[in-house]
C-alpha cells in the first residue's frame, strides 16, 4: 500500500478510537502530512507500527478533584494526565488550568510535547495535563486548596525520573508552588526535579519564567538570519498578555524591534509607541488585572474590545495565547498588513486553513513545536541543576537557551531542505521530531 494511503488509513483509525477530541486530530494530521517522506526512507519504522504506536498515549489519567471554596461551598473539578511517550525520558510537560480542558486538549498538548521534547535533543519524554477548574476570579487560598487537592491525586504518577509538569495556561509560579508543597508533604520527600517552574528560592531556575517567550523570539532572530535580516526596526504583534507573550515582548525590545499591539481574551491593546513592559508585568503579573486597565496609565494607547490582534498591520506575529486563535481570515489580515514572518509561541495557535494561506502567500512559518520549545528546554535545564544541587547564573543559562534553540532552528532548516522542501519548518520540525523518537523506540522493542 502506498505511505499516504496507509497514513490516511491511521488517521481514519485514530479519529474513529478518539472521537469527539477534534484538537487532537488536528495535531495528529498535521504530523501524518508530514512524515510519509521518512517513512519511505525508513521501512522499518512501518514494520515497527512506529506511528500508530506514536498516535496511542502511554497512559492517560483522568481523576476527580474535589476543594472548597472561601464561602464554604464544595466545586468538584476534572483532572487529568496524559502520559504520551517516553522514549526519551521521563514524560515532561505542563499542565494547564483553564474552564476549555476536557481530554481532546490535553492528548493534542502531549502529542505535540513528543515531538517538541525530541527537538529540544534533552532526555525528556513528552506527557500533559490540567484541569478544567477556573482560577480567573480565585482568591489565592482558593487556588491553593484546589492545587492540594489536584496533587493529593496526581502525585502517586509523578518523579524526577517518571514524570515531571510544569506549568502552561492558568499555571505559573504560584499554582507550582502550592503543587510542590503538597508534594513534599505527602511524600515526605524534596524531591526538587517533580516539577519545574519553581520558585528560585526552592530550586528554580533563572531563565525558565522568560525561556518559552524569549526562545520563540530567538527562533524568529535565526529566521530572520538566514534571510539575511534582523529585528531592528521590525513591527511586531504579540498575542496574549500571559507568561510567553510578556517575554516574548520583552526580548523583540531588547533586539530592536518594536512590539505595537498585544492582547487578552476581551480584547487588544494598540500602542504604537510600543508596548510599555513594565506597566504589562504589573498588570498580568502583580494585579491579575484585564488587558483594557494599560490605557489608564497610557492614554494615548486605545483599547479594542473583542476584535483580532491579527487586525494590526505588522512584519512579525508572534501568536502567543491559545490554539486555533489565527482563522483563516486572520492569515488574510496579516498578509494584507504585511506580514512576513510567523513564529508560534503558543501551542498550534495557527489553524490549519490559515498556515495554508500563509504558505501559499510566501509568509514564512514557525510551528510552536520548534519555535515554542525554549520553555521545555529550559526545564530540562533546572532538572539538570536540581540533580547537581547547581544553580547557574542569568547570562549563563540565557546563553544554553540561545544555542539551543540555534540548535533547533538549523536542524529544521536542514532536515526541510534534506527533503526537498527548503524553509519548510513544519515539514523539517516534524520530521526532525519523529525520527529521534522512532528510533529510541526501534530500540526499545514492542513495548
Ligand atoms: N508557559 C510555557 O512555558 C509554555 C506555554 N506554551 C503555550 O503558550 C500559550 C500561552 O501560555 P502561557 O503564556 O503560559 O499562559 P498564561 O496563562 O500565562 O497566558 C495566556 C494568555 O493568553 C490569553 N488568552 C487566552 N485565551 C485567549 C483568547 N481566546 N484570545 C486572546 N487571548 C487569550 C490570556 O488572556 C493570557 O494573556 C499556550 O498555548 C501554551 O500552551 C508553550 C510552551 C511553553
Ligand atoms: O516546561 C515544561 O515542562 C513544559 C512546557 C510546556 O508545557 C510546553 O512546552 O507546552
Amino acid at each position: 500500500m502506498p505511505t499516504r494511503t496507509k497514513l490516511e488509513s491511521i488517521f481514519t483509525a485514530v479519529v474513529h478510537r478518539n472521537p469527539g477530541e477534534g484538537e487532537f486530530h488536528q495535531a495528529v494530521r498535521e504530523v501524518l502530512d508530514s512524515v510519509a517522506p521518512a517513512l519511505d526512507k525508513h521501512p522499518e519504522y512501518a514494520d515497527a507500527k512506529i506511528i500508530e504506536r506514536i498516535c496511542e498515549p502511554e497512559r492517560q489519567i483522568i481523576f476527580r478533584v474535589p476543594w472548597e471554596d472561601d464561602r464554604g461551598e464544595v466545586h468538584i473539578n476534572r483532572g487529568f494526565r496524559v502520559e504520551f511517550n517516553s522514549a526519551l525520558g521521563p514524560y515532561k510537560g505542563g499542565l494547564r488550568f483553564h474552564p476549555s480542558v476536557y481530554l481532546g486538549i490535553v492528548k493534542f498538548l502531549g502529542f505535540e510535547q513528543v515531538f517538541k521534547n525530541a527537538l529540544t535533543g534533552m532526555p525528556i519524554g513528552g506527557g500533559k495535563g490540567g484541569s478544567d477548574f477556573d482560577p480567573k476570579g480565585r482568591s489565592d487560598r482558593e487556588v491553593m486548596r484546589f492545587c492540594q487537592s489536584f496533587m493529593t491525586e496526581l502525585y502517586r504518577h509523578l518523579g524526577e525520573h517518571t514524570d515531571v509538569p510544569a506549568g502552561d495556561i492558568g499555571v505559573g509560579a504560584r499554582e507550582i508552588g502550592y503543587l510542590f508543597g503538597q508534594y513534599k508533604r505527602i511524600t515526605n520527600r524534596y524531591e526538587s526535579g517533580v516539577l519545574t517552574g519553581k520558585g528560585l528560592s526552592y530550586g528554580g531556575a533563572q531563565v525558565r519564567k522568560e525561556a518559552t517567550g524569549y526562545g520563540a523570539v530567538f527562533f524568529a532572530e535565526q529566521m530572520l538570519r538566514a534571510a539575511g535580516d534582523s529585528f531592528d526596526g521590525k513591527r511586531v504583534v504579540v498575542s496574549g498578555s500571559g507568561n510567553v507573550a510578556i517575554y516574548a515582548i520583552e526580548k523583540v525590545h531588547q533586539l530592536g524591534g518594536i512590539v505595537v499591539a498585544c492582547s487578552d481574551s476581551s480584547g487588544y491593546v494598540l500602542d504604537e509607541q510600543g508596548i510599555d513592559l513594565d506597566l504589562l508585568k504589573d498588570l498580568k503579573e502583580v494585579r491579575r488585572a484585564r488587558i483594557d486597565a494599560y490605557i489608564a496609565t497610557r492614554p494615548h494607547a486605545t483599547f479594542v474590545p473583542g476584535r483580532s490582534v491579527w487586525e494590526v498591520p505588522c512584519e512579525v506575529a508572534v501568536p502567543s495565547a491559545t490554539q486555533n486563535e489565527i482563522s483563516a481570515d486572520d492569515a488574510d489580515a496579516l498578509i494584507k498588513g504585511g506580514c512576513k514572518i510567523v513564529v508560534e509561541g503558543a501551542n498550534m495557535p495557527t489553524s490549519p486553513e490559515a498556515i495554508r494561506a500563509l504558505e501559499e502567500a510566501g509568509v514564512r512559518f514557525a510551528p510552536g513545536k520548534a519555535a515554542n520549545a525554549g520553555g521545555v528546554a529550559a526545564s530540562a535545564l533546572e532538572m539538570q541543576q536540581n540533580a547537581s544541587r547547581d544553580s547557574w547564573t542569568f547570562e549563563y543559562s540565557e546563553q544554553r537557551l540561545h544555542a539551543i534553540m540555534r540548535d533547533i532552528h538549523d536542524r529544521c532548516y536542514a532536515t526541510a531542505e534534506e527533503y526537498g522542501v527548503p524553509g519548510n519548518y513544519v515539514v523539517g520540525a516534524n520530521i526532525d521530531g519523529f525520527r529521534r523518537v522512532a528510533e529510541a523506540m526501534l530500540a526499545h522493542g514492542l513495548i
